[in-house]
């Protein structure tokens, strides 16, 4: 299988660098063509759709990974465009070569995409009405995929983080060396999901071929709130002698931590449809939490 990763200095592309090595024969891509580790690799620049039919042309993939995103929240709401580029557009584009070439891409959409009204853990056919450009670009991005005639898989995950890059998790293991008392929003709820976990099902899926075009959501089983995720990160942390002390959670309420961007309330992703059409057994968030910072 040829492989054409994009993104690989994101926290999610970096992961799968790792996991669909095995699959095949690798190209990857990053912005400005220089790996994590230093080393050289080809460009792609989410920006420039126009470019991206010469790469294909040139590595012939059976598969192209799609891990590039605009995923700066707040700063979505005041470059849209941008956003839109990245996440709607160039996706688009991306969606149509493979659609011409015979290509398969696989994408990566958010809980984002839901306006958090929901009572129960959304499903994917679930109305979908993002509260944000983040979301609403993130959307559009999905409907361009599956409009455009591709075989594809949509995989919607939410609350991603990593050992590296930017994302909750170091946040709030930086802020926690720096004070005493950190304030966490406790009035959104959603499902912490590590990106090697993403990665690794990513693979497997890959690995038995993908069943069907469509979207699928992929997160870590349970929920919590955002601060319910800081107490268990610090408490792992603390556990595992990563940190010396803890600072103080205090649970506020979103209005309290105002920021740009609106977010759900609630972003819980149903995975039954996965975990049943690829016999997949998710873990846990904690479990997951526990497992990344053991590595
Ligand atoms: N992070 C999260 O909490 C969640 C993420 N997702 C989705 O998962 C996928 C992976 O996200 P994640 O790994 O967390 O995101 P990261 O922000 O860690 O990585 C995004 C990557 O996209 C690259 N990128 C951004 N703009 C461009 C551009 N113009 N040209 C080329 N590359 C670009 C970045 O490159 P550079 O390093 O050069 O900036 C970076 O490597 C995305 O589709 C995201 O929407 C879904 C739900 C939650
Ligand atoms: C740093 C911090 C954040 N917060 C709040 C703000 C926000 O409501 C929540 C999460 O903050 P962040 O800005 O880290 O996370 P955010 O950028 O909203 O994370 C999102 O990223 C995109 C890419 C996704 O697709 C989503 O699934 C989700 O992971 O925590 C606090 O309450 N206290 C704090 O000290």
């Amino acid at each position: 299988m040829r492989i054409l990763l994009l993104g690989g200095n994101g926290q999610v592309g970096y992961e799968l660098h790792r996991s669909l090595a095995p699959l095949g024969e690798m190209t990857v891509t990053t912005r400005n063509g220089v790996l994590p580790d230093g080393g050289a690799c080809e460009v792609l620049d989410m920006y420039a759709p126009e470019t991206f039919a010469a790469v294909l042309d040139r590595v012939m993939p059976d598969v192209v990974v799609n891990a590039t995103a605009h995923t700066a929240v707040d700063r979505a709401e005041d470059e849209p465009e941008l956003a839109f580029l990245a996440n709607a557009e160039a996706p688009a584009e991306l969606a149509r070569l493979c659609a011409m070439r015979g290509a398969t891409l696989v994408h990566y959409s958010t809980d984002y995409v839901f306006d958090g009204s929901g009572v129960g853990p959304y499903r994917e056919d679930d109305r979908t009405a993002p509260l944000g450009v983040y979301g609403a670009s993130k959307l559009a991005g999905e409907q361009h995929i599956q409009a455009s005639g591709a075989s594809h898989l949509i995989l919607r995950t939410a609350w991603v983080y990593a050992t590296r890059g930017n994302n909750f998790l170091r946040t709030m293991l930086r802020l926690g060396g720096e004070r005493d008392e950190l304030r966490v929003v406790a009035d959104q709820r959603g499902g912490p999901t590590p990106a090697w976990l993403i990665a690794d099902v990513t693979a497997q899926i890959l690995a038995g071929g993908i069943r069907a075009s469509g979207v699928r959501h992929l997160v870590a089983e349970g929920e919590t709130t955002w601060h319910g995720f800081a107490e268990a990160i610090f408490e792992e942390a603390c556990a595992r002698g990563l940190i010396a002390r803890s600072p103080r959670v205090v649970p506020i309420r979103t209005d309290e931590y105002p920021t740009r961007a609106r977010r759900p309330a609630y972003s819980v992703l149903e995975t039954c449809l996965l975990q049943v059409e690829y016999n997949l057994v998710l873990p846990d968030w904690r479990a997951a939490l526990a497992t990344t910072l053991a590595r």
